[in-house]
């Protein structure tokens, strides 16, 4: 890692993002900052964005809104500057399925690098990365689920990326293959400095792996914290402290008294809210929130990542 370069590797702002006959954006007005050497975690359910997301950044898809900085550089609608230091791990498997894993790698490896040298080194990294033993001889066709995604892991790592996405790199795979991939992510990440934005639907792997973790749901980020920090919070069950952009009115209280077990206000603008035991979803307080002309600056909560997630969205994150 470059001591020279800044902190933040990844600025979004104010990302929207709407395919067409779909009522609701796929990415609204969305913020996020990603740090260097982190692994950050983008935890939310099917249909939350995380995709539509990643393809915004690597240039797949243009954003109806926003703007991305990239080193503190603003990037233009190619984000040719990201896609040569970045490396994608799509969510569906991306490889030649009658060729063998030593051909796939070689044919992606044949695209990103002219010098033969570097293109052997490259792929014998990513033969040993992948791990398939005899099996690299063998058509993907034949193999596992596994080992499709560890060979899927290797391609996206064969242009030497800074900054890698994963997207859903686990899904649909035995215990064993998921562990060799994180373990892989993390030795990355420990040998190279690696900045990795990982997209999941398991809770437990974001506690296993990230430093930090946000939450999407329907376009938004809900919380963005260290892991730790949510952890930590996550402690005292139940409890919720919103910060709003404005004061809060004397109906919105109600409203918000009604829909929880306990509310008290510090000052007009931070509610502490304990949720009644069946819980009033985030979702239905944020609803009132808007409802009211306001909006959420800062959320804290007290709950493990699971009800956390749980109240957030009013969701679980397995359908
Ligand atoms: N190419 C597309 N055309 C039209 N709608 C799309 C397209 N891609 C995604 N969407 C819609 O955008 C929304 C967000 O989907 P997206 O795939 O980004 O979510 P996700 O969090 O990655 O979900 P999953 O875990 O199921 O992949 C969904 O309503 C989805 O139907």
């Amino acid at each position: 890692m470059n001591d020279k370069q800044p902190e933040v590797v990844l600025n979004l702002d104010h990302i929207t993002k709407s395919w067409p006959d779909k009522a609701e954006p796929a990415i609204d007005d969305l913020s996020l900052t990603i740090r260097r050497g982190r692994i950050v975690g983008l935890l939310g359910p099917n249909g939350a964005g995380k995709t539509t997301l990643l393809s915004v950044l690597m240039g797949l898809t243009p954003a109806d809104h926003g703007t991305i900085q990239l080193n503190g550089q603003k990037l233009d609608r190619t984000r040719q500057a990201l896609r040569a230091i970045a490396g994608l791990v799509p969510q569906h498997i991306a490889l030649y399925p009658s060729l063998s894993g030593r051909e796939n790698l070689a044919f992606f490896a044949g695209l990103l690098w002219a010098d033969a040298g570097k293109r052997r080194a490259m792929m014998d990294q990513g033969a040993q990365l992948a791990d398939l033993g005899e099996n690299l001889d063998r058509p993907v066709a034949h193999y596992s689920g596994g080992q499709k995604r560890r060979l899927n892991l290797a391609v996206g790592l064969l242009g030497e990326p800074e900054l890698l996405f994963l997207d859903e790199p686990t899904v649909g795979i035995d215990p064993q293959s998921r562990n060799f991939i994180l373990e892989r992510i993390r030795q990355l990440r420990e040998e190279r400095g690696l900045t990795v934005v990982y997209t999941t639907h398991y809770m437990e792997e974001v506690e296993a792996l990230c430093d930090d973790v946000a939450i999407i749901d329907r376009g938004r980020i809900l919380l963005h914290s260290e892991l730790a920090t949510a952890l930590a919070e996550a402690r005292g069950v139940g409890q919720m402290r919103l910060r709003l952009a404005g004061p809060a009115s004397a109906s919105l209280l109600a409203e918000l008294q009604a829909a929880t077990a306990t509310l008290s206000t510090a000052d007009s603008r931070q509610l502490d809210l304990c949720l009644k035991e069946a819980g009033a979803p985030l979702s239905t307080l944020l609803a009132l929130i808007e409802k009211d002309g306001n909006r959420v600056e800062d959320l804290r909560y007290g709950a493990s990542l699971e009800s956390l997630f749980l109240s957030l969205t009013g969701r679980a994150l397995r359908d």
